[in-house]
């Protein structure tokens, strides 16, 4: 799919998409969990419709309703030899573990950029679990043979959350008095998002200094009723859309949830947007841009809108944490100064710092996504307020995340011409 972007003013109100790093550890939860459980609010994008195959795959029957989905659960009880996670990094870091709770020898698959993805993690840490593991040179697919056995164990976090997220939940189904240690975690957040879902669905796990969890005596994941928040990765797209372009009311954002994107809120303030926040809408307008500075190590899905704003600020704009983005559905640092190139915006890589030189103008052009999602939806953003047209090729990839992202900007004032080539 080809989708045409032309410079447009940007106004409006919208109601952000549902968060899939929300929706799949809910739905791990529900199926932990015995007894049904109800998803409100949910994702519909092709890595929450992974988890919900997945989880069917591992034992959950799945209703959809209306509105929500109904997943009554007995506990992980494979019925199927092969679980297939799409293209979603999350989905496979943490079902990988949850599916090793079975003593069915299980082969995990999945599509796209996820075969290029490192899974060598679970070659070194599931066999100090009573796990047998072998990945086909560190990399997809994943042959698994359980159960997992919870012990003291200690891990590298330095790579990705996700493979602690994955853990946490196995253990929360299994474990009594045993602690994992981390070294060096990065994106924090988003483990004080799987704790917090883990909560909600009654496990508690004692965190120091997310260092250490700790699980003391032996707990059950609760069946229960969740509703999942607006996701703030994909609504920093529409945030910066407005802060570039015009101004717009971004309706169910949680200012105060554990998410780790909320920091755009930081990003676009530094920047100058003239910003008001409620308790769950954020009201946002173009002010006078200028270049910025800001750590993005732990929020690295945030790098793509970051980018998009910083061309529009004037001066060079200075982001931290370029290495955290080698092993996204692209590499990412690269792809974002390629497409960006085209599109007239120079952008340094020095080691981990990315600079931005921004305000010198951004040009209509053709760029690629790579198959990801959020450089087809920076580059969508950056045609706001480019001198013409943006063609983007490959633009399809939304669909990983946020299959709403176009309407949403046509709802805004955005003009998106989408062709099927
Ligand atoms: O746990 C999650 O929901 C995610 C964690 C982050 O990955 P890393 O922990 O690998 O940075 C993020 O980039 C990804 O999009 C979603
Ligand atoms: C990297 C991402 O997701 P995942 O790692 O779950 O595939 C993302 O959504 O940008």
């Amino acid at each position: 799919m080809q989708v045409t972007v032309s410079p447009a003013i940007i106004k409006g109100t919208v109601t952000a998409n549902p968060s899939k790093s929300a929706m799949q550890r809910a739905v791990a939860a529900a199926l932990l969990a015995k007894g049904k459980s109800i998803i409100r609010n949910p994702g519909l994008s092709n890595d929450c419709l992974a988890a919900l195959e997945v989880a069917e795959n591992l034992g959950a029957k799945i209703k959809r309703e209306h509105d929500h989905f109904e997943i009554t659960s007995n506990g992980v009880q494979p019925f199927y030899d092969e679980i297939n996670c799409g293209e979603s990094g999350l989905g496979i870091r943490m079902f990988t573990p949850i599916a090793a709770l079975s003593s069915l020898p299980i082969t995990i698959v999945g599509h796209g950029s996820l075969t290029t993805r490192p899974m060598n993690f679970f070659e070194e840490v599931l066999p100090q679990l009573d796990v047998k593991c072998a990945t086909q040179g560190g990399k997809l697919p994943l042959h698994i043979e359980g159960p997992l056995q919870p012990k003291n164990i200690t891990i590298d976090g330095s790579l990705s959350s996700q493979f602690l997220t994955g853990l946490l939940m196995a253990y929360g189904a299994a474990a009594e008095n045993v602690t994992i240690t981390v070294k060096d975690l990065k994106s924090k957040p988003y483990i004080a998002l799987t704790l917090q879902l883990m909560a909600h669905f009654g496990v508690q796990v004692e965190e120091q200094n997310f260092e250490q969890f700790h699980f003391g005596k032996k707990q059950a994941y609760n069946a229960c009723d969740y509703t999942v928040e607006g996701d703030w990765s994909g609504a920093a797209f529409l945030l910066v859309a407005a802060a570039v372009a015009g101004k717009a009311e971004v309706h169910h954002l949680n200012t105060s949830s554990a998410q780790s994107d909320t920091a755009i809120l930081e990003a676009l303030e530094k920047a100058g947007a003239r910003l008001m926040s409620g308790v769950f809408t954020v009201n946002i307008e173009k002010g006078a841009l200028n270049a910025f500075e800001m750590d993005a190590t732990d929020c690295p899905d945030l790098f793509p809108p970051l980018v998009a704003l910083a061309a529009n600020c004037n001066g060079t704009t200075k982001i931290k944490g370029v290495s955290r983005l080698a092993h996204k559905e692209s590499d990412r640092g690269i792809t974002l100064q390629q497409e960006f190139g085209k599109m007239g915006i120079k952008i340094d890589l020095q080691g981990d710092i990315m600079l931005v030189h921004g305000g010198t103008g951004i040009k209509g052009a053709q760029v690629h996504s790579h198959n990801d999602h959020r450089i087809a939806m920076a580059c969508a953003v950056a045609a706001l307020t480019a001198d013409g047209p943006v063609v983007i090729k490959n633009a399809e990839a939304i669909n990983k995340s946020y299959p709403e992202f176009y309407d949403h900007l046509q709802l805004l004032g955005g003009k998106v011409a989408v062709e099927s080539v």
